[in-house]
């Protein structure tokens, strides 16, 4: 049952309710996908390591670019396309390819904390915005 169905506009949103909201974190992928503000994370290596026939000697700072990663089009069908649906499967969340949040051991702490402020953020602005 939607938000909507079951509280007043004036009621407040709780956890389970941001829970619920698939379709809204499905809109903040989709969004952060085609606009992406985060183009890759910095690592550096602990020891020298061959990565596609490339050597890279211990110490080197790396600039990994995921921003790429999120206009393939074997990961993402027709790319440019805003369409939230793809995320809809959850499994295309836990690919471990899209990188917005950075990913690994440094994976960002705030991630699940900033997609409930944008959600709770969409979700006032659509149930309570008038003409
Ligand atoms: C849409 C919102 C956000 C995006 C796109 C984002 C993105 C990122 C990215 C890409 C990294 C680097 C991860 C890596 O190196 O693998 C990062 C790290 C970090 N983020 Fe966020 N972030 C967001 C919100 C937040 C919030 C709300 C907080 C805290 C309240 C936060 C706290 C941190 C911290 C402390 C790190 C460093 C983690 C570490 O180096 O171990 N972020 N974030």
């Amino acid at each position: 049952m939607a938000i909507r169905d079951r509280k007043k506009p004036e009621d407040p949103i709780e956890w389970n309710d941001l829970k619920s909201m698939r379709f809204t974190r499905a809109v903040i992928f989709e969004t952060s996908r085609l606009a992406t503000i985060v183009n890759g994370v910095l690592r550096k290596t602990t020891e020298e390591m061959e990565l596609n026939g490339f050597v890279i000697p211990k110490g080197w700072r790396i600039y990994v670019y995921t921003r790429e990663v999120n206009y393939d089009p074997f990961l993402y069908p027709d790319p440019l396309a805003f369409n939230p649906w793809r995320w809809m499967d959850k499994s295309l969340e836990s690919q471990g390819y899209f990188l917005i949040f950075g990913g690994g051991t440094r994976q960002c702490p705030g991630k699940e904390l900033g997609i409930a402020e944008i959600s709770t953020f969409l979700h006032y602005f659509v149930t309570r915005y008038r003409l």
